[in-house]
């Protein structure tokens, strides 16, 4: 399932392939669980209005998973209680588990903050802060990390060659964001999310606001991280889900009808609503 278009631009030439050191163990959890983030019975309203019904789901590591479904469906809202965004929505509550690793998410003594630079999160219009390039991207570890200069450097560059953007910023680094082409912002976004070390990144359709190409380039970046991430990717767009996912999750009025390999998803659904929906009958 690599996407036809995997292109050397997509990949970092020369940049090491973990993180520089920062004092930051992106890799404490227990790698050899399959299962990064378990979701049993969950449940979330807004208000009285029920958005998600006794959800149960493994989401695995290092793999690509597509949330699908008509709108309103309740991805987004599944997505945003992953890393506890809807905090800030004040009729959002929840019941049931989600879990990364041994971290109880919606426990109340859960330190957000911490949950945040474990969980990093891509949204669907590009939204880089009215800073240099070089800014967006070493905001994150000067909030969190004590890093000389020469490190912080080290690690923007990181960030920038890993979100496959860094040949066509390195010489306007102090250069404003907001002068870059939309799929630049998104994959500058993208950078600024794994420069603080992310386990895994939250993609609320990341490319329904770019061009073709920027689309493209975007899903083969996706492609690319999952080696060392775990990615969850809402999208509308039924090719983007089985050119650069590996396992896809079909969401209908609040509840999760299947998920499964995305091939088996797409190819040989189980249900008939999500045959239905993956054929475009509906939604
Ligand atoms: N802040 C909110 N307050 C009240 N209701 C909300 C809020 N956010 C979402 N909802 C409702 O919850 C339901 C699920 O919304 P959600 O955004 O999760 O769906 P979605 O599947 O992501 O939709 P889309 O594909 O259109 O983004 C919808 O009925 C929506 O109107």
């Amino acid at each position: 399932m690599l996407p036809t278009s995997m292109t050397e631009s997509a990949q970092p030439r020369s940049a090491p392939t973990t993180q520089p050191s920062t004092g930051l163990d992106s890799s404490v959890a227990s790698m050899n669980d399959p299962t990064c983030i378990e979701i049993a019975h969950f449940d979330a309203w807004y208000g009285a209005f029920q958005a998600i019904h006794d959800l149960s789901l493994s989401i695995p590591r290092n793999q690509v998973t597509a949330f699908i479904g008509p709108s309103g469906c309740g991805k987004s809202t599944l997505l945003r209680w992953i890393n506890r965004m809807n905090d800030i929505v004040p009729s959002a509550h929840s019941k049931g588990t989600l879990r990364l690793d041994e971290l109880d998410i919606l426990h109340p003594s859960t330190d957000v903050v911490h949950l945040r630079r474990r969980v990093g999160m891509v949204f669907q219009k590009p939204n880089p802060f009215p800073k240099t390039i070089f800014e967006n991207v070493a905001f994150g570890p000067r909030l969190h990390m004590k890093l000389r200069r020469g490190d912080l450097e080290e690690l923007v560059e990181w960030s920038l060659r890993k979100a496959a953007v860094w040949d066509e910023v390195k010489d306007r680094l102090h250069a404003p964001a907001l002068g870059l082409s939309g799929g630049q912002q998104q994959r500058l976004c993208i950078a600024r999310a794994i420069a603080v070390g992310p386990e895994v990144l939250l993609m609320d359709e990341p490319c329904s606001a770019l061009d073709p190409a920027s689309t493209l380039a975007i899903e083969d970046l996706i492609y690319e991280l999952r080696e060392q991430y775990t990615i969850v990717m809402v999208t509308h767009n039924m090719q983007q889900a089985s050119r650069c996912s590996d396992r896809t999750a079909f969401f209908f009025e609040g509840q999760l009808i299947e998920s499964g390999p995305t091939d088996d998803v797409f190819t040989k659904p189980q249900q008939k609503r999500t045959d239905d929906y993956v054929r475009g009958r509906f939604g």
